[in-house]
């Protein structure tokens, strides 16, 4: 039932073992939720690797617990020391061997992922990660003859975008590609060569000072990025000229969350809605797997593509998922459940990256015996030059020659010194194994590992053998029984109905809950499509309305599908020599009119011109130049007499009434409407005979018409 090799613990045989191992941790009720009178619903079995949740709002029987089986359990008080001794060693110690390993903490936010992975200063504390700087220094100290390049990088993705933490001010842009025999790799990402754990131990104290943290509700100090620490060990024994290369990838992933437990808000939100996206889309490459699908979807993240080969692929892989146990996180803890579960079925096909010819451990030494020769070359000839001077010396009498010479010998020397200088700094990259370890602590180290590895080995064999009981005893106990009469037959068949009736019962409430999460995932997606179909359908309606025809099929000529960026990308039109920063029209270098445009088609002889250089025509006349009409002194008269009435009438602003109130209106207003028209109507053509209207300007015809709107 479980994917862990019970046979041995050992690198080799674990060569065998290509399901990924799921383990699972809970971690202690928090201060807050003990204060919030939170309760613990989750029970451990670690001798069977079974977790029991308990429903906190079960209706029925049925609903009451859930059940779940993985490689490993670790409850509320299991050891930092106990985890990685029994599930995490193993899988360093094949990584040594030459495989690439990868450990993967996985969980809702604040359940333990970081402590898991880093842990605490304390030596009881300590997590995976330095452990394995320690495990991994050990055994190079027990390597005799066998030379050592350990390098490490540390970067995580930040908003989808993957940052250096170990160079956090570099202003490269770090892309993923796909490079044959090394899987997905970072570009410009910054390899620190290290000599020591101290070394190892100091770089991820810059990296995690470097990562993007917050405080949430559900955690003080919460990663809001994934991050992802990786070591590469590069081993070469005696002369060979081919190596051993092992790499493992120990990844810290952003806490999964419902934003509102999180209360997450502004940019906390942002962060939280690409955290999720990320997330969602491992859940679907773990479901595409599990299901044998023809397409996963790696490239659906950048966090996806990167554990690509730890997930299907070359790697020896542990998922670790973090819950906790209060009843308020139930949900939470059950998606992760199942999310670990379904993990459990991923396949990896792990291979040893053995007989390796083209690493930098190789390079190195070529360079190192390359600079030992030509140290030598120089030395012996600085020699025979310093023995020709002595006994040119003697019988020389010109003391500039022997100047010359001395100056060559110095000139020599400190090339030499120089080269010297190189050699010393390339051999202090390299590490020769077993050489700071006396014989009988390296003894007692080999035996302490051989009991640690002994007792992890028992451990898992004691769990697969309790689940295989557990599984065999619900065939066998009937035959082992001896019924003394019919009635105790019954009885016992009744009992076993009844356990076979709760056990499909639960499976069939596990179905339903499954098929609710479908539809819930269905009908997000369904969203997700709705909305990209009408940005789709906007950007369209943009691009028919607003980009010129020719301008957009020049476009899709240019636009090509980047494998490596996952992206379209736009070519450079070499047809072309524009300034990026100037707008384009008409396939014009410079931005002309309509106007301008027509006249050329039309007048062969018409000089385009440059609407920006165009000079607006100004009008002759403006406000400033305004002087009020002279009326002549019939319709002023008219006019005064007209406010007079309205004045009398309680009215002081003339208005025109509408045409229904008109039409109403008796005899008497509509003459007075008359006359108003009438004055109002004189008053307009005495001030046209006063003030004709201005010339026309002469500007071409697309500036004009804006001029005329303006006007009117
Ligand atoms: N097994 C454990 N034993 C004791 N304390 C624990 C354990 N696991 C987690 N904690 C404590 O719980 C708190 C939250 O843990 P941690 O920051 O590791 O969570 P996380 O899953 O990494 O959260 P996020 O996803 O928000 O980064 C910390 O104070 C940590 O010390």
């Amino acid at each position: 039932m479980t994917s862990v090799n019970t046979s041995s613990n050992s690198p080799d045989k674990l060569t065998s073992n290509e399901s990924v191992q799921v383990i699972v941790r809970c971690r202690p009720l928090s201060l807050k939720e003990v204060q919030q009178d939170y309760r613990s619903v989750v029970k451990i079995y670690s001798n069977r690797g079974v977790i029991e949740v308990e429903n906190p709002k079960a209706r029925t029987e049925n609903e009451r617990s859930k059940i779940f089986t993985y490689d490993a359990v670790y409850d509320e008080q299991s050891t930092q020391q106990a985890l990685y001794d029994e599930t995490i060693r193993p899988l360093v110690a094949s990584v040594l061997e030459g495989y690439n390993g990868c450990v993967f903490a996985y969980g809702q936010t604040g359940t333990g992922k970081t402590y898991t992975m880093e842990g605490g200063d304390d030596i009881e504390e300590m997590g995976i990660i330095p452990r394995a700087f320690d495990q991994i220094w050990s055994h190079i100290a027990r390597k005799t003859g066998v030379e050592f390049l350990v390098s490490v990088r540390y970067m995580e993705i930040y908003m989808e975008e993957i940052r250096d933490l170990l160079r956090i001010k570099s202003t490269k842009t770090h892309e993923l590609r796909e490079q044959t025999g090394e899987g997905v790799v970072v570009t410009n990402l910054h390899s620190h060569t290290c000599q020591s754990a101290k070394d190892m131990l100091k770089a991820m104290k810059t990296g995690n000072i470097n990562r993007t943290t917050g405080a949430t509700n559900m955690n003080e100090h919460s990663s809001r990025s994934h991050a992802i620490f990786q070591i590469k060990i590069e081993m070469m024994e005696g002369d060979s000229k081919s190596m051993k290369v092992g790499k493992l990838n120990l990844v810290d992933l952003a806490g999964s969350e419902r934003q509102s437990k999180t209360g997450a808000t502004g940019d906390r939100l942002k962060e939280a809605t690409k955290i999720n996206k990320a997330l969602s889309s491992l859940g679907n490459v773990i479901y595409a797997l599990a299901e044998n699908s023809a397409h996963i979807p790696y490239r659906d993240s950048k966090l996806t593509r990167l554990l690509q080969d730890s997930l299907g692929g070359n790697s020896k892989t542990i998922m670790i998922a973090n819950i906790g146990p209060a009843n308020d996180n139930y949900d939470e803890t059950i998606i992760t459940l199942r999310y670990a579960y379904r993990a459990k079925s991923i396949k990896n096909k792990p291979t040893k990256n053995e007989d390796i010819k083209n690493g930098k451990l190789l390079l190195l030494q070529q360079e190192i015996e390359r600079l030992k020769a030509l140290i030598m070359e120089k030395s012996n000839g600085a020699e025979i030059n310093s023995l020709d001077g002595e006994e040119e010396d003697a019988g020389s009498d010109s003391e500039s020659e022997g100047f010359e010479k001395e100056r060559k010998l110095e000139e020599g020397k400190m090339e030499i010194d120089e080269l010297a200088k190189k050699l010393k700094a390339l051999e202090k990259q390299m590490v020769h194994g077993g050489k700071d370890i006396v014989d009988s602590v390296n003894e007692n180290e080999l035996k302490l590992e051989q009991h640690r590895t002994e007792i992890a080995e028992r451990k898992k064999r004691e769990i697969e053998m309790q689940q295989r009981i557990e599984e065999e005893e619900e065939t066998c106990t009937e035959l082992r029984q001896v019924f003394a009469s019919l009635q105790q037959q019954v009885d016992f068949k009744k009992e076993k109905l009844k356990r076979l009736n709760n056990k499909l019962q639960s499976i069939r409430q596990e179905i339903k809950d499954n098929h609710e999460v479908y539809l819930k995932d269905r009908q997000e997606i369904e969203t997700a499509n709705d909305e990209a179909a009408m940005n789709l359908r906007q950007s369209f309606l943009i691009i028919d309305n607003f980009v010129p025809s020719e301008e957009k099929s020049r476009i899709i000529n240019l636009a090509q599908f980047d494998e490596d960026s996952d992206n379209w990308v736009v070519k450079k039109d070499s047809t072309k020599i524009l300034p990026s920063d100037r707008p384009i029209a008409h396939n014009y270098r410079r931005p002309i009119s309509d106007y301008a445009v027509h006249q050329a088609q039309t007048q062969p002889k018409y000089r385009s011109e440059n609407i920006l250089d165009l000079k607006l025509d100004m009008p002759l006349r403006t406000t400033q130049d305004y002087t009020p009409p002279s009326i002549c002194p019939q319709i002023k008269a008219l006019v005064n007499d007209v406010i007079k009435r309205e004045m009398d009438n309680g009215h002081l602003v003339i208005r025109l009434p509408p045409h229904s109130v008109l039409g109403r209106s008796s005899s008497s207003k509509l003459d007075q409407e008359g006359k108003y028209k009438q004055a109002l109507k004189s008053l307009v053509d005495v001030n046209s005979l006063k003030n004709p209207t201005p010339t026309k300007p002469t500007a071409p015809r697309s500036a004009r018409s804006s001029y005329q709107l303006k006007q009117s």
